[in-house]
């Protein structure tokens, strides 16, 4: 139970102020000091939503009990009481740091309104604290979710590539097999840009039902449709300022693609329904799995969007391309996926690692993950040669 302090060396006024305050706040414990020193030693050990301190007390006054108090733990919350005496130096404690002061004789609303107002003030700086640190501990998460590891000559190409153009607005198309790290190197042109702070919005357009897609990009007023039942925006908008992903564009329909080209010809978005259009400065990247010239050959994909979409292309080439790179995947994926089941950090031998090496990983990337876990759940540590001609079925 959260606790509040009351620190005055007037037992009957400390004894009201307990009694009137409990019945209101009934979910906080009260504690009470007799003077200045005693309430320190307290602050000192234990944690206090709010401290109210009288200014005028043995030992050490009301005024010096706040400073040092605050020294010590600077987000601590102050209410000072002051007889008419000394207002001046309780509008000094307001300078030092008080978040209010009340006035002797007391007047009970009065008091219960900035206790109140003070409580509110402590909770929602506790909030916004573990906000704070959730935000980080995520950002910390998503940053290792797509870090791109691998020593290849492949690879240092694509870094370099992201390097170069990560911070211009050029348009990317990234492409390359399932699995390869086609949505990584998206994320990593977005995060190295001047554009990192905005949204990164990310479309799986193959996951769309067509005659959805052009609500879900450009969004629709209330009433446009069945369905409409309000206003919503679409993943342009949201992607304002931000870059947007557009994940295997190669499956939009025709459809869809004559839309998308009219809104990277004219930077505006019409949401479905309506008949005004809005400006929106978002970066495109788009990724497929699709051989581009096969599909505007077959007329699947339209070659005027297909030379928007990439002017500049990055392609991620299958792991059996790269097998350099699988030694140093495994050992990062066996520490990350022994992070995450919480075990000890479970190693694989150089047989082990030697016979992975060998295999061809037709699901690249993502399928050579899923073995790793696969090993450090159902093999011994270290994963031997056995675990693998055991657990892999090549
Ligand atoms: N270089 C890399 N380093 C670490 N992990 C990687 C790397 N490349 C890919 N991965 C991981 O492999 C998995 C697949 O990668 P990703 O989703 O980027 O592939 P993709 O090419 O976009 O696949 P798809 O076309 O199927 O969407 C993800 O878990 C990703 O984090």
């Amino acid at each position: 139970m959260p606790k509040i302090l009351i620190v005055e060396d007037e037992k009957a006024i400390s004894g009201v102020l307990e009694s009137i305050l409990s019945d209101e706040l009934k979910d906080y414990e009260f504690v009470i000091a007799e003077d200045g020193l005693e309430g320190y030693k307290l602050i000192e050990k234990d944690d206090f939503a709010l401290v109210i301190s009288d200014i005028k007390m043995p030992k050490l006054n009301g005024t010096e009990l706040l400073k040092q108090a605050l020294q010590l733990k600077p987000e601590i919350t102050f209410v000072m009481m002051s007889g008419h005496a000394d207002i001046d130096t309780a509008i000094d404690s307001l300078k030092n740091g008080a978040y209010d002061f009340i006035s002797k004789p007391i007047d009970i609303n009065r008091l219960l309104t900035s206790v109140k107002n003070a409580l509110d003030k402590e909770k929602l700086l506790a909030e916004n604290q573990t906000l704070q640190t959730e935000n980080k501990s995520l950002k910390k998460k998503v940053h290792k979710r797509f870090t791109m590891i691998g020593e290849s000559p492949a690879l240092k190409k694509i870094q370099d590539m992201i390097e170069k153009v990560a911070e211009s607005d050029a348009r990317v198309l990234i492409t390359g097999p399932n699995g390869a790290g086609k949505e990584l190197v998206a994320h990593a042109l977005h995060s190295q840009s001047n554009r990192s702070k905005g949204p990164m919005i990310e479309v799986n357009c193959a996951a769309i039902p067509s005659e959805l897609i052009e609500s879900e990009l450009f969004g629709h007023v209330k009433g446009s449709f069945t369905g409409a039942i309000k206003d919503k925006q679409g993943k342009f908008e949201l992607a304002n300022n931000g870059t947007i992903f557009l994940d295997e564009i190669g499956d939009m329909s025709l459809i869809a693609q004559a839309k998308v080209l009219r809104v990277l010809q004219e930077s505006k978005v019409s949401p479905v329904g309506s008949d005004k259009s809005v400006r929106v400065d978002v970066r495109v990247l788009a990724a497929t799995n699709k051989n581009m010239k096969e599909e505007i050959a077959a007329s699947r994909f339209r070659e005027d969007l297909y030379h928007r979409l990439s002017v500049i292309e990055i392609y991620v080439p299958p792991l059996d391309e790269r097998k350099e790179d699988i030694r140093i995947l495994i050992e990062h994926f066996a520490k990350v996926i022994s992070e995450e089941h919480g075990n000890a950090m479970v190693s694989f031998s150089d047989e082990a690692i030697k016979d992975l090496e060998n295999f061809s990983w037709t699901g690249n990337i993502r399928e050579l993950r899923n073995v790793v876990e696969r090993l450090i759940i159902l093999g011994s540590n270290p994963v031997s040669a056995e675990d693998v001609a055991n657990f892999v079925r090549k």
